[in-house]
């Protein structure tokens, strides 16, 4: 941790790459998979649940069947027609709650509008909620509960802090974003690691004083190029969430909400888009799936 006040620096801040964390995480956690089947003769089964064409949704549902099975789970997708009716949604629900080889459900987001997403999420049952958007999940997690879910994005970004930082206790942590996915969810986790903990949002009057002072900062606002250079304190680690299509001369990418050459010669560390959280959010799927179908499977009587 560095305690100058002046942005002089010799070398640009570390690149944290998410990728290859994420990566030795599904190597640990398929090696549990076989180690489970070898024991008690069963595998853990995700179910995904994707309601529409939305093409981004479908980009997403494709990776996470593939990463799946990838460390020897199974994977149940059900791709649903856009017009699929509330009733008809619960209702596979209900079949994948009672379904004992589904140990883990995630419903795909956004939803379409017709439908009633808080209803769904809760009829998922909480033991199989991996995704950690049931309210039972998400009150434990505001009670700093250790039994729940945490929800994948969150999760993972507190592991890169965790593999960067070390001991999180006592750090002047700023979350820009207050969405239920990542946002709220990522506070209440650093609040649990002891962190000063400040949100900002839509409504946050100056967003850079905030910023100017944290050790860490956590930027899920969905606005490219949103944290400039400026924004950060000499040595900080700041952890980029967004994800953005660019349609530019060269084509399509994805580029973060920080500007990121910018925001890397200052910071101590950066996460990269693409490379950074989004490889582990899939990971922390993967990792909160193993921990429901041990749950299960460990505690079976036969
Ligand atoms: N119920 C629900 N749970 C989710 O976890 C959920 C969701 N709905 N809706 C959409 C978002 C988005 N999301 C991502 C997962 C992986 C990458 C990922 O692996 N990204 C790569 C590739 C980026 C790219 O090229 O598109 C990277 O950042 O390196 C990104 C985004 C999970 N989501």
């Amino acid at each position: 941790m560095e305690h100058h006040d002046m942005p002089v620096r010799t070398a640009p801040g570390k690149l944290i790459d998410g990728r290859a964390f994420a990566a030795g995480i599904c190597t640990e956690i398929a090696r549990e998979v076989s180690d489970l089947h070898a024991r008690h003769d069963r595998v853990p089964g995700l179910a995904v649940i994707l309601v529409g064409d939305d093409p981004a949704s479908d980009i997403y549902v494709r990776s996470k069947v593939r990463r799946t099975m990838a460390v020897g789970m199974r994977s149940f997708a059900h791709r649903l027609p856009a017009a699929t009716s509330q009733v008809a949604l619960l209702d596979l629900v209900a079949t994948l709650n009672a379904d004992g080889d589904v140990h883990g459900i995630l419903l795909q987001l956004p939803l379409p509008g017709h439908i009633d997403v808080k209803a769904v999420l809760d009829a998922i049952d909480p033991a199989k909620d991996v995704d950690g958007f049931h309210i039972v999940n998400v009150g434990k997690l505001g009670v700093g509960r250790d039994d729940g879910f945490i929800p994948c994005t969150p999760l993972g970004c507190l592991m890169l802090l965790r593999a960067e930082l070390g001991d999180l206790s006592g750090l002047h942590a700023v979350v820009i974003g207050c969405s239920n996915i990542v946002g709220r969810p990522m506070a209440q986790l650093l609040l649990r690691e002891n962190c000063t903990v400040v949100v900002t949002h839509i409504n946050t009057r100056d967003v850079a004083a905030e910023t100017r002072r944290a050790d860490i900062v956590i930027v899920a606002a969905g606005h490219p190029g949103l944290v400039r250079g400026s924004w950060i304190r000499p040595g900080a680690t700041v952890i980029d969430v967004g994800i953005n299509r660019i349609h530019d001369d060269a084509g399509s990418h994805v580029v973060g909400d920080v500007a990121f050459s910018e925001v890397r010669a200052v910071a101590g560390a950066v996460t990269p888009v693409p490379g950074g959280v989004g490889p582990m959010t899939i990971a922390c799927l993967l990792h909160n799936t193993l921990r429901a179908a041990r749950a299960v499977i460990e505690n079976a009587k036969t």
